[in-house]
C-alpha cells in the first residue's frame, strides 16, 4: 500500500469547475452536527435481481430487474422505498482522482453509484429521473489499498464488455458485498452527474470508503469508450465529473 502523505481518506483535488452535476461535500463536513431527524438507511438487496453487465460508452453498468420491490433502499432521508435500477462506477486515470464527490477538498480514486427510483410515485425510471424526488443514488468512495475480496466478481467480467454497447449476462450478483462496514452518510438534493443532468437525485454518500487495489482499478481502465467497429481505441478513464460548487445547498449528516 502506497505511503500516504495526506489524511487516510483521500488527497487534494483539482479546483472546482463550473457546470452542474454532483456537488462537493466540501467545507468542514466531517465536523457537521448529526441531524437527529435522519434515521439509518436500510438496504434490501438479498433477492439478487441483477440481470446483465454492460459498457454504455461512459461506464460499466450492472442492471437489475426493477419490475418489483425485491431490491430497494429505504429509510434515511427517503419517504418511501426506492427500487434499485443499476449501479456503475466513475474512476480516474491514476492516483487518487476519480470520485465525483470530494470531502474537505479531498477526492478518492473512484466512486460507485447505486441508482434507485421512486416507483411509489412514478410509473417508470424515465419519468422518475425528471422529478425532484425521483431518484436516490447511493454513492460509495473507493480508496486504494489491498484487493477488495468481492470486486473480482465485477472485474473478472470486464473483458466481456470491453467495447461500447457490449453486454453480457450477470445474474445473481448481490451488491451488498460492495458496501463498507458503516452506513453513516451525508445527504443532499442534487442532480445526475452526466447528461441529461436532471435535478432529480437525493444523494446519499457513505462516509466510509471501501478499499480496492490499484490492480483491480487498473482493470476498469482496460475498458474502452469506443465501439468494436471504431478505428481509434479510446481507453475508458477519467469518466468522472469534477465536483461543483455547493451553491448554498444544505448537506445533512447522519450520526
Ligand atoms: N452518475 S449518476 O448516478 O448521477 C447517473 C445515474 C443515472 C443516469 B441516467 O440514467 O442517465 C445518469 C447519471
Ligand atoms: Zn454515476
Amino acid at each position: 500500500m502506497e505511503k500516504r502523505t495526506v489524511p487516510l481518506y483521500g488527497t487534494k483535488t483539482s479546483p472546482l469547475l463550473r457546470g452542474t452535476g454532483s456537488l462537493p461535500l466540501t467545507s468542514s463536513l466531517r465536523r457537521l452536527p448529526c441531524d437527529p431527524n435522519l434515521g439509518p438507511i436500510v438496504l434490501n438487496y438479498d433477492q439478487c435481481t441483477s440481470l446483465n453487465i454492460t459498457n454504455n460508452g461512459h461506464s460499466v453498468v450492472v442492471e437489475f430487474d426493477d419490475t418489483d420491490d425485491r431490491s430497494v433502499i429505504q429509510g434515511g432521508p427517503l419517504g418511501n422505498p426506492y427500487r434499485l435500477k443499476q449501479f456503475h462506477f466513475h474512476w480516474g486515470g491514476k492516483g487518487c482522482h476519480g470520485s465525483e464527490h470530494t470531502v474537505e477538498g479531498m477526492s478518492y480514486a473512484s466512486e460507485l453509484h447505486l441508482v434507485h427510483w421512486n416507483a411509489v410515485k412514478y410509473k417508470s425510471f424515465g419519468q422518475a429521473a425528471e422529478a425532484p424526488d425521483g431518484l436516490a443514488v447511493l454513492g460509495i468512495f473507493l480508496d486504494t489499498g489491498d484487493d477488495h475480496r468481492w470486486l473480482h466478481m465485477i472485474t473478472d467480467a470486464l473483458y466481456m464488455v470491453k467495447f461500447k454497447a457490449s453486454v453480457t449476462d450477470f445474474k445473481g450478483f448481490n451488491p451488498k458485498c460492495l458496501l463498507p462496514s458503516s452506513l453513516h452518510y451525508w445527504t443532499y438534493l442534487g442532480s445526475l452527474t452526466t447528461p441529461p443532468l436532471h435535478e432529480s437525485v437525493i444523494w446519499i454518500v457513505l462516509k466510509e470508503p471501501i478499499i480496492v487495489s490499484e490492480k483491480q482499478l487498473g482493470k476498469f481502465r482496460t475498458l474502452l469508450f469506443s465501439g468494436e467497429e471504431e478505428d481509434q481505441r479510446m481507453r475508458m478513464e477519467n469518466n468522472f465529473r469534477p465536483p461543483q460548487p455547493l451553491k448554498g445547498r444544505e448537506v445533512r449528516s447522519s450520526n
